[in-house]
């Protein structure tokens, strides 16, 4: 693998709602096993950001390539809807703030994470069902629940079942959008704490959106802010925190209760 070449590679990408400016101007490199977060307040364009990257939406002008696995790095806009699928399937992890958004809560936590498994050929019951158990083991939810459903987890239970589900494929990157969002405090933390470790033991590639400085210091090394649709503000987390540059930057990080 190249450490050379960017994972995803962003170019004046710009996505516009009729005369609104959901984003613009935006450009910036990923690298592997980096961890990018972008932050901002409601309505700064984090979401569409996010979705544009995911192909999910399409921008409206500007350009978003990934490096597939073969090393050969494709414009998503020039990807056929098959290949997207493939990428979304497979290669790309998508942790949405709603666990019931990305799980499917009439069947078992088991079949939440074999699911994924046999979208990347893997047929074999026996098989599926240990590294199922195996990855529910790995985000602390207890084997004995795996054929329980999410509809019968608590909130940070789905959340981690989610996790496991978007992981088990061992995905290049994962696109998190809030994923401790809409947790309880207590729970956050022990969900952000399984995160971190996931995320440093597999080497992911991840982009996180959060409204959270504090979630995006403990889990990225780099950080975009956001405000009215444009980055104003880019650099390794910590410095960003520490030393931000941009008055809006200073405004959001005065703006974080002491601890
Ligand atoms: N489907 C849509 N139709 C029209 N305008 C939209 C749509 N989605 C987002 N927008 C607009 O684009 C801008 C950016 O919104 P976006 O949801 O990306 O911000 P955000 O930073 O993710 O906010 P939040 O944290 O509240 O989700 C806003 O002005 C919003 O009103």
């Amino acid at each position: 693998m190249s450490a050379e070449t960017p994972l995803l590679t962003v170019r004046s990408l710009e996505k516009r709602y009729g005369a609104r400016i959901g984003c613009t101007g935006i450009s910036f490199d990923l690298w592997p096993g980096e961890v990018l977060a972008i932050v901002g307040e409601s309505g700064s364009g984090k979401t569409t950001l996010l979705h544009c990257l995911s192909a999910r939406l399409e921008p409206s002008a500007g350009s978003v390539s990934y490096r597939m696995r073969d090393g050969e790095t494709r414009d998503l806009a020039s990807l056929s809807e098959a290949e997207r699928r493939f990428l979304m399937r497979t290669d790309w992890g998508f942790v949405h703030q709603n666990p019931a958004d990305g799980l499917r809560m009439r069947v078992s936590a088991g079949a939440n994470v074999g699911e994924r498994l046999m979208a990347v050929g893997e047929r074999h019951y026996g098989r599926l069902r240990e590294t199922a158990g195996d990855w529910l083991g790995r985000v602390e939810i207890d084997a004995e629940r795996i054929d329980d459903r999410p509809s019968e987890f608590s909130g940070g239970m789905r959340q981690r079942l989610q996790i496991a589900r978007n992981l088990v494929t061992h995905p290049r990157l994962v696109f998190m959008d809030e994923p401790t969002g809409g947790l309880d405090v207590s729970v956050q933390a022990r969900v952000l704490d399984l995160l971190r470790g996931l995320v440093a033991d597999l080497g992911l590639s991840v982009v996180i959106v959060t409204h959270d400085l504090a979630v995006a210091r403990l889990l990225s090394q780099r950080m975009i802010v956001m405000r009215g649709g444009e980055i104003v503000e880019e650099g390794l987390s910590d410095r960003v925190l520490d030393d931000p540059h941009h008055p809006y930057t200073q405004l959001l990080v005065a703006s974080i209760p002491e601890s």
